[in-house]
């Protein structure tokens, strides 16, 4: 048996392993979130892993809020990049192999072509900045990592922009949404799938030496504005979406204005067939009314 330790679990990659994790019955889940173990303490991790031979940490723990980031910047860096560090240290000295979820916001929108894995990071707020410091942490502290960078993440769970479009277009008869962010939506579930597939791979092969970083993310491209006229137009919501510039747009971080990220990597080390965006928005739709 294979044991596994997941952090942030409550959230919504977290949840969206619990779901598939039934299917994995060689392997042994520790799903914990913030009351069974909180990241930011060494020796909770220290102790939590204590005698349970653990064999892979996915952290799917994160300071996630864009917006609030930039006011709350020492929680940020304390959840996003210090409690990292601690997984990473506590990940090389019990020789644990740790997958660590990233974002497409460690880019600068300066790219007219999708982002690869070898490319500049340079963030343009908090939430960025916090999450390529935790990302540098794993690349230098623990050689056995799999870092995902990925983009826009929605599910069934917690907060994200497919369930407060959902929300806004029973509530409002018109939404002005931003159609000059492009980037690539990522159905939480295909990504928990990859991560599951990821660490199956990694566990039949003692050859492995592939780690490092990974992006993923469903295949093609939109902006924000597409992506919310494709889910009013899934859930059959009378509202109208306007399309709107960022600048119009009233918020506290700075979004990239291109972040489509290059899954060439992923795709061929892994085997991997990626479902296009818009495939998927009606599996969750369904999902959170029935
Ligand atoms: N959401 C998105 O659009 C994207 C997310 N990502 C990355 O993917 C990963 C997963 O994101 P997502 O599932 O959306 O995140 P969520 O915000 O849904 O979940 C994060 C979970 O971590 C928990 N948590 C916070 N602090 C701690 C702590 N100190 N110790 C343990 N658990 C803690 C949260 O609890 P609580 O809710 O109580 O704070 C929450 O349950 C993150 O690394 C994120 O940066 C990347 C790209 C897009
Ligand atoms: C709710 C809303 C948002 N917007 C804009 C604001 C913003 O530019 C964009 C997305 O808004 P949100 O705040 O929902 O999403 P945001 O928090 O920017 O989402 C990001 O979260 C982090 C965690 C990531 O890692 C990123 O990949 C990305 O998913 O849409 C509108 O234009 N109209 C609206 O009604």
């Amino acid at each position: 048996m294979t044991n596994i330790l997941i952090t942030g679990s409550k959230g919504q990659l977290g949840s969206e392993i619990n779901e598939l994790s039934v299917k994995y019955n060689q392997f042994q889940f520790f799903f914990t979130d913030i009351e069974e173990l909180d990241i930011c303490s060494l020796n909770a991790i220290k102790d939590y892993i204590k005698n349970k031979n653990i064999s892979y940490i996915i952290n799917c723990a994160a300071y996630t809020n864009v917006d609030q980031a930039e006011e709350n910047k020492e929680l940020a860096k304390i959840i996003n990049a210090d409690a990292v560090k601690n997984l990473a240290t506590v990940a090389s000295q019990n020789n644990i192999t740790l997958i660590h979820i990233s974002t497409d916001y460690v880019f600068s929108g300066d790219n007219s072509t999708p982002y690869a894995e070898d490319q500049k990071a340079k963030p343009m707020g908090v939430y960025g900045n916090t999450k390529f410091e935790g990302e540098e942490y794993v690349r230098n502290i623990c050689q056995q990592h799999i870092i995902i960078r990925t983009s826009w993440l929605y599910s069934p769970f917690g907060k994200n922009f497919l369930k407060t479009m959902l929300r806004l277009g029973k509530e409002k008869a018109s939404l002005d949404v931003v159609g000059d962010q492009v980037g690539t939506p990522t159905y939480a579930y295909d990504l928990a799938s990859t991560i599951l597939h990821i660490m199956q791979i990694i566990s039949e092969n003692s050859l492995f030496n592939n780690f490092g970083t990974y992006h993923y993310s469903n295949e093609g491209v939109c902006s924000w504005y597409d992506f919310a006229t494709e889910i009013q137009n899934t859930s059959k919501n009378r509202c109208k979406i306007n399309c709107i510039e960022s600048k119009d747009f009233q918020c506290l971080a700075k979004r990239p204005h291109y972040s489509v990220l290059n899954k060439s990597k992923i795709k061929h080390i892994f085997t991997l067939e990626i479902p296009h965006w818009r495939s998927r928005i009606k599996h969750c739709i369904k999902r959170i009314t029935e």
